[in-house]
């Protein structure tokens, strides 16, 4: 059984916001959310991507899938677009904080605006999106908030530092939301895949090569590609994770 076909009730007709669904890792959540029978918006600023994705899901699926083109570097875009969405489909259940930016960078050449930057897309929206939505969670009776981190931070790899502290950060950030959210039955834990390979992956820093090589690391000698990010994301959503909080779940192919 895939991802795609197995089946959690409590999806139907519920809301979840999906950040950076636009493409990647973050469109197969958005298609796997969907198919479950929820009512999905999602943020990015990739706009045609978005759109098509937007338009092709929703003469799929039961309920229509809405983009809200935002950028998360802008807080207050983040809450408008939150308040569009809750008054639209009703409180958020679940939020997948998908969106980043795995940017390589020279250790030398990074400047005080290369860094901020740099969290702002990697970090500080997973709080600000996170703390938009409780309110939604709270009033509904709960929620799960799912953090996309990566082994990256793991792994000294030396190319991109700001992203690897941001990952990193993301693992503590959703241990304190955890206990701070609890209490209010949220639900706060995080993703940490390995090497998946998208679209954009391969078109940036990908090669048969290198992926050859990272598989070569890994357990399963088959290179991951974003649906298998989507069972273990409707798993920590669903009910049958309802006793999992403040955890970290690695979906690398067995490379850790
Ligand atoms: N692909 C991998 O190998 C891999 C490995 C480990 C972890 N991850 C993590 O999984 C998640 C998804 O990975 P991916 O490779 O699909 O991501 P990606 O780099 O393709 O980007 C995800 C989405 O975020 C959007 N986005 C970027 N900046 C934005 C901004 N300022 N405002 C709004 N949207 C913005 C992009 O348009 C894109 O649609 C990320 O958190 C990533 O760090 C990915």
């Amino acid at each position: 059984m895939s991802a795609m076909s197995a089946q959690f009730p409590e999806f139907r007709d519920c809301t979840v916001l999906v950040s950076g669904g636009g493409s990647g890792i973050g469109a197969a959540l958005v298609e796997g959310f969907a198919r479950q029978g929820a009512k999905v918006s999602f943020l990015d600023i990739a706009e045609a991507e978005s759109r098509e994705l937007a338009e092709r899901l929703s003469r799929e699926t039961a309920h229509p899938v809405s983009f809200y083109h935002t950028d998360l570097r802008d807080i207050d875009a983040i809450r408008r677009a939150v308040n569009e969405v809750v008054e639209k489909s009703g409180p958020i259940r679940v939020l997948v904080n998908n969106a980043a930016w795995d940017d390589r960078h020279e250790f030398d050449d990074v400047t005080e605006d290369y860094w901020d930057n740099n969290q702002a897309v990697n970090l500080r929206h997973v709080f600000f999106t996170s703390q938009a939505v409780a309110p939604s969670m709270r009033a509904a009776g709960g929620g799960a908030i799912i953090n996309m981190s990566s082994i990256a931070f793991k792994l000294n790899m030396g190319v991109f530092p700001a992203y690897a502290a941001a990952k990193a950060a993301i693992v503590g950030l959703t241990k304190s939301m955890a206990g701070r959210l609890g209490p209010e039955n949220i639900r706060v834990n995080c993703i940490l895949p390995g090497m998946v390979v998208t679209e954009r992956q391969m078109k940036l820093w990908l090669t048969e090569e290198s992926i050859a090589r990272s598989v070569q690391e890994q357990c399963l000698k088959t290179p991951l590609k974003p649906d298998a990010i989507v069972g273990p994301a409707l798993f920590l959503a669903s009910d049958c994770a309802a006793g999992m909080t403040a955890q970290s779940l690695i979906v690398d192919g067995g490379v850790l």
